[in-house]
């Protein structure tokens, strides 16, 4: 090499060096001083993708960037995209006010921890298994990683991570000091006998274990893990490190569970429906309701609509949905736990009773409604759904399960007005009791039932006035409660994030 081309060679190297060095320097300054907010001009600038360049890319641009660069990075999560798109859309004006926000939201995409194992087992005709077990410890700024597990064949790290990302945004709503994981595994417990959930949940906790702990990550229940399965597997944690504490909620009642807890999911989605109507001069005294699932979140919603005079006329599982015209009785309902937490059978089975119609492999959003709760899982209600719902009457959806509104979806709730809770504010009350189990293990105390579901009554009208206050100061209008929830579970997650540095 010749003297001149090394020279133009270093000064070139030097002239990179000293960009890269401007760029992330500005890039820390922007997260570290909090009070410098941007002037009204640099707020308004629009950008076209011509302009998306480094220094000229305004709040709009950046996220754009952010959103790319997540999805390069792991190309096929596309529940996990879905959800940080959402929340990113609703977003953008806060980061249009206060850009410091920016490089805190590119860092909570990424998962301070993400767990993946395997988990062997054997059946009971003695055939071995293997499965992989998840657990994504997502965010720890505002408290112990929390969030439950799920077990179902479709888990994988998208949907752990979409889940757990919703999880960081809601535990936040709570108003309670939990940080946001969630977990799972492949595992499919259908048509598995009792015993071989036991040996599977023993299996899966003989690795978690020694990554969880009360003051660390305290999982709880999801799809497929109710208080079965809690109990094998905190039992395996005991037997494994002789500590009897809190480090699953979920719990029996007689080893340190929380009264309210199995109902609180459910219990809590009807409290933040019913602020939400009583906001909007509404009630929910004999409003006829489509609900779906048949599980844990929905049963007990259910059984709170029949306490405040709603008429649930649906429930459903992923073979097909019951209609009972008059609505579901609290006999019937009765029944139908029976067949699902006992006898682990299918709504099918009732379709020989006279006052039930049977539809079988669909799912109950086209019939006539006053109200729409989806409580079973992600993206089941699309747009078509949506559309159904819109044209048969409903005026009000409110999220017991996780994400059921696919984008579409949500865009047509929008445009017509629908007064529409999102999953992370509308059921944060499963999480909030277990937060309450929590507080109620450290004191070791245990709350009456009427204290634990005074406390859930009121964390869910502070969860409703918090996403309608911020609403109005970010939403598209004053009831874009989805917006309010992203915004107000952000900003004390962010906040807490920048106090204790870039970590
Ligand atoms: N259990 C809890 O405390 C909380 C649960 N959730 C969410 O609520 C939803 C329901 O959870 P759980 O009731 O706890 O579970 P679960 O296991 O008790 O019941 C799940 C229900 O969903 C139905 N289901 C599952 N996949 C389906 C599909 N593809 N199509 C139609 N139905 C289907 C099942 O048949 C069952 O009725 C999930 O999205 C979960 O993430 C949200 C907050 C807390
Ligand atoms: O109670 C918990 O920790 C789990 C609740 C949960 O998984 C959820 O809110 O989706």
């Amino acid at each position: 090499m010749n003297k001149k081309k090394l020279f133009f060679g270093l000064g070139a190297l030097a002239a990179v060096g000293i960009g890269a060095f401007t760029y992330f320097k500005l890039k820390d300054t922007k997260e570290t001083e909090s009070s410098k907010k941007p002037t009204e001009k640099s707020t308004k600038k629009k950008t076209t993708k011509k302009q998306c360049k480094k220094f000229e890319c305004n709040a709009e641009c950046q996220l754009n960037n952010i959103i790319k660069k997540m999805k390069e990075r792991d190309p096929n999560q596309n529940e996990f995209h879905q959800a940080v798109e959402e929340v990113s859309k609703t977003l953008l004006p806060l980061f249009e006010k206060e850009d410091k926000y920016l490089s805190v939201f590119e860092r909570m995409l990424e998962p301070e921890r993400a767990l993946q194992f395997r988990v062997p087992w054997m059946d009971e005709a003695g055939k071995k298994h293997i499965n992989r077990g998840f657990r994504v410890q997502f965010n720890s700024a505002i408290g112990p990683y929390k969030g439950g597990l799920r077990f179902h064949p479709t888990v994988n790290l998208s949907i752990v991570k979409f889940l757990g990302f919703e999880q960081i945004l809601k535990n936040s709503l709570t108003t309670l000091p939990m940080g946001g994981g969630k977990g799972g595994s492949d595992f499919d417990p259908k048509g598995k006998s009792n015993i071989e959930i036991m040996n599977f949940c023993r299996a899966f906790m003989s690795e978690l274990y020694r990554h969880i702990g009360p003051n660390c990550d305290v999982p709880a229940g999801d799809i497929g893990v109710g208080g079965r399965e809690i109990g094998y597997l905190y039992g395996m944690y005991k037997k494994i490190t002789a500590q009897n504490e809190g480090v699953l909620t979920g719990k029996g009642r007689n080893w340190g569970g929380s009264l309210i807890r199995p109902e609180a999911t459910g219990y809590g989605l009807v409290y933040y429906l019913d602020n939400m109507l009583q906001a909007n001069n509404k009630t929910l005294k004999g409003k006829k309701v489509l609900v779906s699932g048949s599980g844990n979140v929905a049963q007990y919603c259910v059984e709170k609509l029949l306490d405040l005079g709603a008429i649930p006329l649906t429930m459903s599982d992923s073979t097909g949905y019951i209609f009972v015209e008059g609505g579901i009785t609290r006999k019937l309902l009765q029944d139908i736990m029976t067949l699902k937490n006992v006898k682990r059978g299918r709504l099918s089975s009732l379709s020989k009773v006279s006052e039930i119609k049977y539809h079988d492999g669909k799912r109950p959003w086209g019939e006539e409604c006053d109200i729409a709760l989806p409580c079973a899982t992600q993206n089941e209600i699309n747009k078509e759904d949506a559309l159904a719902l819109v044209k048969n009457g409903c005026f009000a959806v409110a999220e017991g399960a996780n994400m059921p509104s696919d984008p579409d979806a949500q865009d047509i709730y929008m445009k017509n007005q629908i007064l529409y809770g999102p999953a992370k504010a509308a059921n944060a009350g499963g999480v909030a009791v277990s937060g309450l189990e929590m507080s109620q293990n450290s004191l070791r105390m245990n709350w009456t039932r009427e204290e634990v579901d005074e406390k859930l009554q009121n964390i869910m009208k502070n969860i409703f006035n918090a996403t309608q206050q911020a609403a109005s100061l970010y939403g598209k209008n004053d009831i874009d409660y989805l917006a309010g929830a992203n915004i107000a579970g952000f900003i004390k997650v962010a906040d807490s994030m920048i106090n204790q540095g870039i970590l």
